[in-house]
């Protein structure tokens, strides 16, 4: 168990009679990027939403260092260091970079959403939330509102208010999502990056991003697992070669 950040046990997923997600098995492996993938409507999303506690399963366990969180709920599963990229901390667009930033540190602190507690105790959050900046490499559109961002430099920020909830496992939805071939490869080095020293679960349409960012792959399709190894390994596997025939999205 202790090699196992992050496990799904026979998830399983019914909505009105139809089971979108089917006796799903998984285990995420500590330190690994590990990712999602399958043809449209295998059940990516529906599986993600259950492992980041979106969705309440039908039948089956999640369980988070050995600790079952199935009935937990997403607040509390964050303070446990499983946090959604965006879950809690959705973007301001009217506020500063930095000041987004500040807020998702002012929520991992327990200060909440309280605008009119005075300046002087966020004030040593900046400090932090300018490392945070840095670390992501939007250190120099501190003072933007986070609106005037690029498409990429929005993901960017979007993983500096996930980071700043100090997540030991970190839930990605899409990171490279209608991003332009010029943001694919920063964005990918960025996770990379983030990534030392944490286990990171993505749903990924982006073979490509896949294949040069994860460790592990499970593929999915009609709800099932199909595959799981390594990009090598399931990409040369005939049922998924299969499966992806006519629904490849790259
Ligand atoms: N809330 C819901 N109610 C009913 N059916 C749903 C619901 N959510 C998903 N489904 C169905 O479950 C199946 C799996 O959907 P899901 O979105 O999980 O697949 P996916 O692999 O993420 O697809 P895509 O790649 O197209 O995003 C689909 O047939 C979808 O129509």
């Amino acid at each position: 168990m202790a090699d196992k950040a992050l496990v799904g046990e026979g998830l399983t997923k019914v909505f009105g009679g139809f089971a979108a997600v089917k006796d799903v098995n998984l285990s995420v492996r500590r330190g690994s990027i590990h990712a999602l993938i399958g043809p449209n409507g295998a059940g990516k999303t529906t599986c993600f939403n259950l492992l980041t506690k979106t969705l309440t399963p039908t039948r089956g366990r999640i369980l988070l260092d050995g600790e079952d969180i199935s009935r937990m709920r997403t607040s509390e599963v964050a303070r446990r260091g499983l946090v959604r990229s965006f879950q809690i901390s959705a973007i301001f667009p009217h506020l500063t970079v930095l000041e987004n930033v500040r807020v998702a540190l002012q929520s991992s602190f327990g200060t909440g959403y309280h605008f009119w507690r005075s300046l002087r105790a966020v004030a040593p959050l900046n400090r932090r939330a300018e490392e945070l900046l840095e670390q992501v490499g939007i250190q120099d559109n501190r003072d933007s509102p986070a609106a005037a961002l690029s498409y990429g430099k929005k993901r960017a920020l979007e993983i500096a208010t996930t980071l700043a909830l100090e997540p030991r496992v970190m839930l990605l939805d899409e990171p490279t999502a209608g991003m332009g071939h010029e943001d694919i490869e920063p964005i990918t080095d960025l996770i990379k990056r983030v990534a030392v020293g944490r286990t990171v679960l993505l749903v990924e349409h982006n073979l490509s991003v896949v294949s040069t960012l994860c460790d592990r792959i499970t593929v999915l399709q009609h709800g099932e697992v199909l595959a799981e190894g390594s990009y090598k390994d399931v990409s040369n596997d005939p049922r998924v070669v299969e499966a992806y025939m006519g629904g490849i999205d790259e």
